[in-house]
């Protein structure tokens, strides 16, 4: 074991961690805390008079208006069941453009003016709030001094009572807007374009034969991949601790390349805080269903059942909350970065895709006959025009500095955005696409009924974890999206692409059918269209090939490789068109949202900047001065007792020390450079300027760990913080 005091405290301490005990009642029914802090439609159904949970059940259905009276009733029965559950404040909670929660708490007492005070809550303060709020990023959308900024109820995403061991709060997921209505978070797109999705699915559905079918919704089902680091270590990484990631570190001499961690048995300290997350993500009704170990040492991965996407939003958000409290409770580190380790997997957010609803199910579904086939195959040519016409804004959805990291790195799905079809489905298509499908793979049979269309079993054949979009049976897989990110952007460009997509067919098949074509001819030449016009998008072979960006770029499909590249999309014409023609944001919004995200990316490589600089000049530098000190004592020592002395270690030491010096010398000088006015030129000069800058450092650094004695070389290692849990 090091003899390094920092790592060897650090180890001790480690190896002294007695796990806590879980807060588990073996008297407990299963399932019985599941929505216990949930004021669920259950709880208001037993709390309100039916009329107004009919209302209310309405608004979130059909979208009808929330009544200020209903509000009325339902802020009085939530505040009497949230202080019952021993809530003392409540807090509108909203999703500003950080991508973080934020919320802000007010107590339910009133003074009444005679020096006493009572609880109350009106309909109008759980409607609306108005936090001053004016810090958080708006890309030019508020001035300070106008800073007035409106919270609002997102109905369908029920209250709850967030428990905190100094008193309880409840909670309520809210919209964030200016005061001229544009908005200032990552709710507010998601319930606008689910809107707008959900006009053209029903046009596509009903002429389906659906006779006025109930609101269509996205579903999402994010799989959260997360690193655990003991807390020790993770004190003792000045990297860690400010960027989430780290900045320096050798390859450990034992990776990922066994795959033994993958799927293996998980460690018992880690599965009691898995235990202990659930529970608590149980009492907040977050479906959370699997746990398992990733293919990193020391990777995780959490995956809650789908949920509406505006729900599945919020719980996501609250779930990493969850995540990084338990995880200290049980003296570890959540880490969420997408790349906290280089040369091993980083984490992903994949998110499954589908739309639906309760009367209808999943609309990505093969169904049982040839007709429900063709609905089924409109819904997925909708996909595949999407993906093929705005694929440079579904990556620009899941571009930051931290995911450009991972994208296209040791198994992470690359920049280009294809989609992955499966054996079956690509050979329906590919016989659509040369004149009618008449027969499915699977089956190989010829279909009867309904024409030509094929019957689908509902196993899709292999699944292909190279491709960024991939279809797994009943929905897609988005799994570019990085760990860190919430899952509203993604989930507001693949509702806005669809409902541009479900707007083209709907109309032409109306238009068809208008003028006398028959139903079954029109859908064939529909998805003949579509597979002819958008088929290029269409990858099953493997996205990490070398060959692959080669044949993407043949085939005119993007590769954005940095969030320099990828965030333009947001203002190119067709992208304010799109955004605009559905109602999800104008012009001003795309623009606040492009200048946030190239602002969040100067801030955070400016960050990590400094950090190497800090780091390598007071931690790696000394240490390798010291070594070198010691080194060339030996060889003067030995020298002067007038035996020959081998300088090579001397020597090999010098050379990344000169490296390690001129690095930092030049980090300095990029980072003294004042950015450029405009975001893009300055995000640009990062990424080509400081980001090679940091990487020099590295190489110096890496070299060094190495090289210097042990004992010297406080920073704790890739082996300790992945394998030492
Ligand atoms: N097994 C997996 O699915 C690996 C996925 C990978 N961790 C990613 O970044 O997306």
């Amino acid at each position: 074991m090091s003899a390094n005091p920092v790592r060897l405290q650090a180890m001790r301490a480690v190896e002294a961690t007695v796990a806590p005990p879980i807060s588990f009642d073996p008297g407990e029914e299963p399932g019985a805390i599941f929505g216990q802090n949930v004021f669920s439609l259950t709880v208001m159904q037993k709390r309100l008079p039916t009329s107004v949970y009919k209302s209310v059940v309405s608004t979130i259905e059909r979208s009808t208006p929330l009544d200020p009276d209903v509000a009325d009733a339902v802020a009085s029965a939530m505040k009497d069941w949230a202080m019952e559950k021993g809530a003392t404040h409540y807090a509108h909670v909203f999703y500003p453009l950080t991508g973080l929660t934020a919320e802000k708490h007010d107590s339910f007492l009133d003074p009444v003016g005679d020096g006493t005070a009572f609880a109350s809550f009106s309909g109008k303060t759980l409607v609306q709030g108005e936090p001053d709020a004016s810090s958080f990023p708006n890309g030019g959308l508020r001035n300070t001094f106008e800073a007035r900024g409106y919270t609002g109820w997102d109905v369908m995403s029920p209250a709850y009572v967030l428990e905190n061991p100094n008193g309880n709060t409840l909670c309520i997921p809210t919209v964030f807007i200016s005061m001229t209505g544009e908005a200032l978070d990552h709710k507010t797109p998601v319930l606008r374009s689910q809107q707008a999705m959900s006009v053209h699915a029903k046009r596509v559905l009903t002429l389906f034969g659906h006779d006025d079918p109930d609101n269509v919704v996205a579903y999402c089902g994010p799989e959260q991949e997360y690193f655990l680091v003991d807390s020790h270590f993770f004190m003792a990484r000045p990297d860690l601790l400010n960027a989430g990631r780290t900045l320096f570190g050798a390859r450990p001499p034992k990776g990922q390349e066994f795959d033994d961690h993958y799927f293996g048995a998980i460690p018992e300290r880690v599965l009691g805080f898995m235990m202990d997350t659930e529970r608590e993500l149980f009492k907040l009704g977050i479906p959370a269903k699997t746990r398992h170990n990733e293919v990193a040492p020391g990777q995780f991965e959490v995956a809650p059942m789908f949920e509406r996407a505006n729900e599945a939003s919020d719980h996501q958000q609250l779930l990493m909350t969850t995540f990084k409290s338990v995880a200290r409770k049980h003296g570890m580190e959540c880490l969420f970065h997408e790349k906290p380790f280089d040369g091993v997997n980083g984490s992903g957010k994949h998110v499954n895709f589908s739309l639906g609803n309760a009367e209808l199910g999943s609309l990505l579904v093969p169904g049982e006959t040839p007709h429900d086939n063709a609905q089924f195959l409109v819904f997925c040519a909708a996909v595949i025009r999407g993906v093929h016409q705005y694929g440079g804004l579904l990556r620009a959805s899941v571009a930051s500095a931290s995911n450009d990291h991972r994208l296209g790195a040791n198994e992470a799905p690359p920049a280009i955005i294809s989609v992955f079809l499966g054996d079956q489905l690509a050979d329906v298509f590919d016989q659509i696409a040369k004149g009618g499908a008449t027969r499915s793979k699977e089956r190989g049979t010829l279909t009867i009924g309904v024409d030509t269309l094929p019957n689908l079993t509902k196993d899709p054949g292999d699944r292909n974890r190279t491709s960024p979009f991939a279809f797994t049976g009943n929905r897609f897989e988005f799994r570019a999206p990085g760990s860190n990110q919430t899952v509203a952007g993604p989930m507001v460009v693949l509702n806005t692409i669809m409902a541009e997509a479900l707007d083209h067919c709907a109309s032409f098949l109306e238009d068809a059918v208008a003028a006398g074509t028959d139903f079954n001819e029109a859908v064939q030449a529909l998805l003949t269209q579509v597979i002819s016009d958008h088929g290029a998008v269409i990858f099953n072979g493997n996205g990490y090939s070398e060959e692959w960006p080669v044949e993407a770029e043949q085939r005119g499909l993007k590769n954005l490789r940095t969030t320099v590249d990828a965030l333009p999309e947001l203002i190119a014409p067709e992208a304010l068109a799109l955004f605009s023609a559905y109602g999800v944001f104008n012009e001003r919004e795309m623009h606040s949202r492009y200048e946030i995200g190239l602002e969040q990316y100067v801030l955070s490589v400016g960050v990590e900047a400094n950090l190497t600089l800090e780091m390598g000049t007071t931690i790696v530098l000394p240490a390798a001065l010291r070594y070198q000190t010691e080194l060339a004592g030996n060889v003067a020592a030995l020298k002067a007792a007038g035996v020959e002395a081998d300088t090579s270690t001397l020597l090999s030491v010098s050379e990344p020390l000169a490296a390690l010096r001129a690095g930092l010398a030049d980090l300095g000088a990029a980072l003294a450079h004042e950015h450029p006015a405009d975001a893009l030129a300055a995000a640009t000069a990062v990424r080509d300027g400081v980001l090679p800058a940091m990487a020099a450092v590295r190489a110096a650094a890496d070299t060094l760990e190495g090289l210097v004695a042990d004992d010297l070389w406080s920073l704790p290692t890739y082996q300790e913080m992945l394998y030492v849990l």
